[in-house]
């Protein structure tokens, strides 16, 4: 059976005044996908990520989340998408709970008891009363993710989830994102630098380089035996690089 299509970007292009930004980028996510986009600093991660989410309007293509067009059904389309953009900050002075209580005031409606469902899904109820400012990195990411959850969201977005993370902090934001995949069908799309963490995690991954979208798999059966997704992804980068010295 066809799993629900949860995410359509049809030749999606946006130019900075710098020339830079993205370039006629395709992708299509389905229910409990976990899509890791990958690629070197400045490829366009973060401003693709911002289009599918209405931070940035593009220059050209659509954006359809859950089959309707992102561009005119926005809050309807948004209500169901989660996202850490650019920053997992959270405000110091106030607990865990607290600070999800203010974010809670961006869904109306939101089920009462939903925040501590939301702690309880990232590992952090136990520290629920505690200061922000006292957390660690890892665990304000969670606090992030336990934001981005809030609404129920059947779309994740996240940019660089395990940045600046420890080993166990990266094991730790692995864990819980393939436990929302698997037991409540999330679709993830997650940006990242960290390749070999993120090769136990995704079931897809793209590759942006100068803002397109080079290459799109799915991982399983892709590497041949013995060849790790960060071989995979420096030898796409490097003909990617060869490629348009030639050009
Ligand atoms: N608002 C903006 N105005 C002008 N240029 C921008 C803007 N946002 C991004 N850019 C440019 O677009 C390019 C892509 O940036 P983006 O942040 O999407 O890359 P990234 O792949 O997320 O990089 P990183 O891995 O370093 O976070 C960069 O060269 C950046 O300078």
């Amino acid at each position: 059976m066809e799993r629900e299509r949860v995410l359509e970007v049809k030749d999606a292009a946006k130019r900075f005044r710098n020339g830079r930004g993205i370039k006629g980028v395709s992708l299509e996510l389905s229910r409990g996908d976990v899509y890791g986009l990958f690629g070197p600093n400045g490829a366009g991660k973060t401003t693709l990520l911002k289009l599918i989410t209405g931070l940035i309007r593009p220059d050209r293509g659509t954006v359809h989340l859950f089959g309707k067009p992102a561009a005119t059904r926005f809050e309807e389309a948004m209500s169901r998408v989660g996202c850490v953009i650019e920053s997992a900050d959270a405000y110091e002075f106030m607990s865990a709970y607290d600070n999800l209580k203010l974010a809670a005031r961006f869904y109306p409606g939101i089920a009462a008891g939903r925040i501590d469902q939301a702690l309880e899904e990232v590992g952090l109820a136990p520290y629920k009363k505690e200061k922000a400012g006292g957390f660690s990195l890892g665990m304000k990411q969670r606090l992030a993710l336990a934001a981005a959850l809030l609404p129920g969201p059947e779309l994740v977005i996240l940019d660089e989830p395990t940045n600046g993370l420890d080993i166990e902090g990266m094991v730790d934001i692995r864990r819980t994102i393939e436990r929302l995949a698997r037991e409540q069908g999330i679709a993830f799309i997650i940006s990242s630098h960290m390749i070999g963490d993120m090769e136990k995690l995704v079931n897809r991954f793209g590759i942006l380089q100068g803002g397109e979208l080079i290459r799109q798999e799915r991982l399983q059966d892709l590497l041949p035996e013995g060849t790790t997704l960060e071989q995979y992804y420096m030898a796409q980068i490097q003909s990617k690089k060869e490629a348009d010295a030639y050009a």
